[in-house]
């Protein structure tokens, strides 16, 4: 990994009772990470905390090198920090153009001219240079995602926070937009949280885990596959003895876990090693867990 842009050791955060981080620590730098765990990991409290929306109960947090703990620290994170939220909140009836422009003048950005330049040039490198000066509500879903990717990269950040930016998205929308992020992580650290197993074998170099409040795995996306190196066959009908099985097109079953002698492994995948990290029970979709 190059230079850490974030280091963070034992971060805690609680909800009255509920435990959302229960200490977690991990660096991150240049590139894409990926941020995978299933609802409720505490993914979106944990990408609040770096875009300092929050601040953790307990732990060290370093973020491209001060402390967002303290007011000053924070106000130096958010001027290089680009966030995209769950939810942005848009304004229907501005403009794209006019919407990215409102978000320059919250950033502190006064020069009117120069302004309107880097708005330009951010609706420019997320492909809506021609669609800029149409309102938000004639944009489909994809389209205003841009907009608020647009909205994060102003001011080029040194860290870029997306939070499951590709949920709602058709197919061919979440490509543009994995093709987009991909690009991003040249020079500057992006974490992209995310459900989605293929959006971090396409886009990202590095991976986290979360569940549960703690991180499983963290490291290269290969070796997430490799967590599950031998315990993946494939078989006629379910696997009694498996954590996970699913039908797959073929009409073979899937099966993740302990495999049982003479078993017809098969090669595994991302998706096969997050699956056996978490709790599958848990996981919706997966198929029956035996
Ligand atoms: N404002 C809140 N008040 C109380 N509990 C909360 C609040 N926000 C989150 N939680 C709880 O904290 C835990 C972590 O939630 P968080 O939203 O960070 O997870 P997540 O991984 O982003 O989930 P999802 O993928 O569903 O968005 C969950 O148990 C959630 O119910």
């Amino acid at each position: 990994m190059t230079r850490p842009t974030v280091t963070a050791a034992g971060l805690t955060l609680r909800y009255h009772s509920t435990v959302a981080l229960g200490g977690v620590s991990f660096s991150l730098g240049d590139g894409v990470t990926g941020l995978l765990g299933p609802n409720g990991a505490g993914k979106t409290s944990l990408l609040r905390i770096l875009a300092t929306s929050i601040v953790a109960d307990g732990g060290d947090l370093r973020i491209l090198g001060v402390d967002p703990h303290t007011a000053a620290g924070r106000l130096t994170v958010r001027r290089q920090l680009g966030y995209l939220p769950q939810n942005p909140g848009f304004y229907p009836t501005f403009t794209a153009f006019a919407f990215v422009d409102y978000v320059a003048i919250l950033k502190e950005m006064t020069d009117r001219r120069a302004r309107h330049d880097e708005v330009r040039r951010v609706l420019a490198a997320v492909g809506l240079a021609d669609q800029r000066n149409k309102k938000i509500k004639n944009l489909s879903g994809g389209m205003r995602q841009r907009v608020a990717l647009a909205a994060a990269l102003l001011g080029d950040p040194g860290l870029l926070v997306l939070d499951e930016p590709t949920v709602g998205l058709d197919p061919e929308q979440r490509l543009r937009f994995r093709e987009l992020v991909a690009g991003l992580g040249e020079g500057r650290t992006v974490l992209l949280s995310t459900h989605q197993t293929e959006d971090v074998t396409t886009v990202c170099q590095r991976v986290i885990v979360l569940d549960a409040g703690s991180i499983r795995f963290e490291g290269d996306p290969v070796d997430l596959a490799s967590v599950a190196r031998g315990r993946v066959w494939s078989s006629p009908t379910r696997a009694p003895g498996a954590l996970v099985s699913w039908r797959t097109g073929t009409g073979a079953y899937r099966n993740v876990g302990h495999a049982p002698p003479r078993a017809q492994l098969v090669e595994p995948t991302l998706e096969d090693g997050y699956l056996l990290l978490i709790d599958p029970t848990r996981v919706q979709g997966a198929g029956a867990a035996a």
